[in-house]
């Protein structure tokens, strides 16, 4: 690796030891000096412990600000607490904040306060770090915030004033904050209001459904302004520019924690505060030609669906009425009847049963969005082990009884799943992951279900199959010589249409509610396109778990 020239190098006191700090384009580093005559005052020296040094990344560093250390007040006026007595030999100080990595993908703010002899010299660490942060491209200056104050908990408000804001002003960062008075208000604005020229990303502070809505305004806009038809099927949808940033305060917070590995709100701050990107696949959900909705995360019939229609009913219980509703869904084991129709992705890396997920700087991610995959012809190969499948014009057509019908364009990896439903999917490859669970007995799909939240194969059972997709269509059984049948309208006729082929009365309804990203869509016949990383987020995919060493950091206090 090159090295990188210095740009500052002072001997510094910390937490009364002397360290040598030093300043290049990439890292900020310190490290005690280790000389007898090293101890100022009062601290207590370690003689068998080496201090190994301590790095940071100039891009992880948040703010830099001098310290009046008469009043114990930071230049912006906001007090801290003494990091350390002033000694007479070191009067002046400065102090950092930056990135710190913890377990399991978290991240937090930290503090370290270097102390000078001289003001001058001060000045000039102040003044050179924040060049080089000034020299960061990418980092958000001015964001438009949405907080849903009724997700999850309902602690939005909270969440978002007690761990967001000060990180966000210790950064610099200026907010015009919109908290939403009723459904659809943030997509809205979006949509027809906000003026998006003078932001640099728009943050939204609740969960997968407050986001649905926040990508909905953002991504109808960004076509209206481009001149694009999004009702279209067929239309190449131009990719927004605009990041959105994820503060978790919702139920299932998948999206969160699908693309940073964790549903923390200050890790969340964090990422944004550096100007991370992701880009992200959507998927454009269509009835009869006509726009029914985006997709971010899960596309749900059969189990997922009926599991949201009836927690809708329960929203009152909080995120516990997916657990309720859960487990009455898997009670009454409704299975449905119908066609799938798909476009494999021959021509992308990657598979569905992949050991390697995606990660931070995903190559297949890279890769695949090189290929562009949504505008090459789809190859369809009739899998010989399949009885019920076969190919029409590039599309393979399967037909049976699911359990589930789910679609994953990313792996939906959630508290409730630490995995996802498909693992191995990908948060920008332009392909999503068709996931059928045939007809099976209760115990054989709770084995299944099970498996979600462990390690183990939930692929690996006969009555499952997984396919890596480019676009596909559903269409129930009963819908399958209509062209157009809306349920409601022909509830009457569908009732009659369950007893003739269920006598008994006591089995599956004909049609389940597909869930979409939380949302309960109105039509179960429905066409599904994957566009390619159409959206950005503030993020940067789950990172490799950094090593931790036992070695105390002026942090780590
Ligand atoms: C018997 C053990 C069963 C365990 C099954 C666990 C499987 C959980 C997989 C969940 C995937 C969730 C994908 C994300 C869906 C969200 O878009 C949606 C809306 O979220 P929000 O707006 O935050 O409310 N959430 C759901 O549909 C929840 C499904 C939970 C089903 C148990
Ligand atoms: N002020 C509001 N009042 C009622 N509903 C709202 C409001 N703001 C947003 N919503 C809607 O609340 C729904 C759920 O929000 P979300 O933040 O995803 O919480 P949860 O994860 O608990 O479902 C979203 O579909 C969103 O459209
Ligand atoms: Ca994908």
């Amino acid at each position: 690796m090159e090295k990188q020239p210095r740009l500052l190098a002072s001997q510094l006191l910390l937490k009364n030891c002397v360290f040598e700090v030093s300043l290049n384009r990439v890292f900020l580093t310190w490290k005690e000096v280790s000389t007898k005559k090293k101890r100022v005052s009062g601290s207590i020296h370690h003689p068998f412990k080496v201090d190994p040094g301590h790095s940071v990344r100039v891009s992880e560093v948040l703010a830099v600000g001098e310290l009046d250390l008469d009043s114990g007040m930071k230049e912006d006026g906001r007090w801290q607490k003494m990091p350390q007595k002033p000694t007479e030999a070191y009067p002046h100080a400065f102090t950092v904040s930056y990135v710190e990595r913890a377990r399991h993908h978290r991240w937090r703010c930290c503090d370290v306060t270097f102390h000078c002899q001289e003001w001058a010299l001060c000045q000039q660490w102040v003044q050179t770090i924040r060049e080089q942060l000034a020299a960061l491209t990418g980092r958000p200056k001015h964001l438009l915030v949405y907080i849903n104050p009724y997700g999850g908990k309902q602690q939005g408000k909270r969440i978002y004033q007690q761990k967001v804001a000060p990180l966000f002003a210790r950064a610099s960062i200026s907010t015009d904050v919109i908290v939403t008075e009723h459904a659809n208000h943030a997509r809205d604005h979006l949509r027809t209001e906000a003026e998006l020229k003078q932001y640099d990303g728009v943050v939204c502070v609740g969960g997968d459904g407050m986001f649905s809505e926040i990508v909905h305004g953002l991504v109808s806009r960004t076509q209206t302004d481009n001149g694009i038809d999004q009702i279209s099927p067929e239309e190449k949808l131009v990719a927004c520019t605009l990041r959105i940033g994820i503060i978790p305060a919702g139920s299932t917070d998948c999206i969160c924690y699908a693309t940073i590995g964790i549903n923390d709100p200050v890790t969340s701050a964090l990422h944004i505060i550096v100007g991370d990107t992701q880009p992200m696949d959507v998927c454009s959900v269509h009835h009869n030609n006509a726009f029914l909705r985006y997709s971010l995360s899960l596309l749900g019939y059969g189990f997922y669906g009926d599991v949201l229609a009836d927690s809708e009913r329960k929203r009152w219980m909080g995120p516990a009425r997916y657990d309720f509703s859960g487990f009455k869904t898997f009670m009454t084991h409704n299975y449905y009847e119908g066609t799938v129709s798909f476009q494999p992705a021959t021509d992308t890396l990657g598979t569905p049963r992949d050991k390697s997920p995606c990660r931070a700087g995903c190559l297949v991610c890279l890769h695949n969005k090189r290929l562009c995959p949504e505008h090459s012809p789809a190859k369809c190969m009739a899998d010989p082990d399949s009885s019920d499948s076969e190919c029409e014009g590039g599309w393979r057509v399967i037909r049976g009884k699911f359990l589930a019908i789910n679609a994953a364009s990313m792996s939906c990896a959630c508290p409730r799943s630490p995995m996802g439903l498909s693992p191995a999917a990908h948060l920008a490859d332009g392909t999503a992951d068709l996931i059928l669970v045939r007809k099976c007995s209760r115990f054989n799909f709770l084995r299944h279900l099970l498996r979600h939240t462990s390690k183990d194969d939930q692929f690996d059972m006969t009555f499952v199959e997984v396919h890596r997709v480019k676009r596909f269509r559903f269409l129930p059984r009963h819908c399958q010589n209509d062209s157009e049948l809306d349920l409601r309208e022909n509830g009457k006729r569908l009732f009659s249409q369950i007893c003739r082929d269920h006598p008994a009365c006591g089995c599956s309804p004909a049609f389940s509610s597909w869930n979409c990203d939380g949302e309960v869509l109105p039509h179960a016949a429905i066409e599904v396109r994957v566009h390619c990383q159409l959206i950005r987020l503030f993020a940067r995919g789950i990172e490799d778990p950094p090593v931790f060493e036992e070695v105390p950091t002026p942090c780590g206090i």
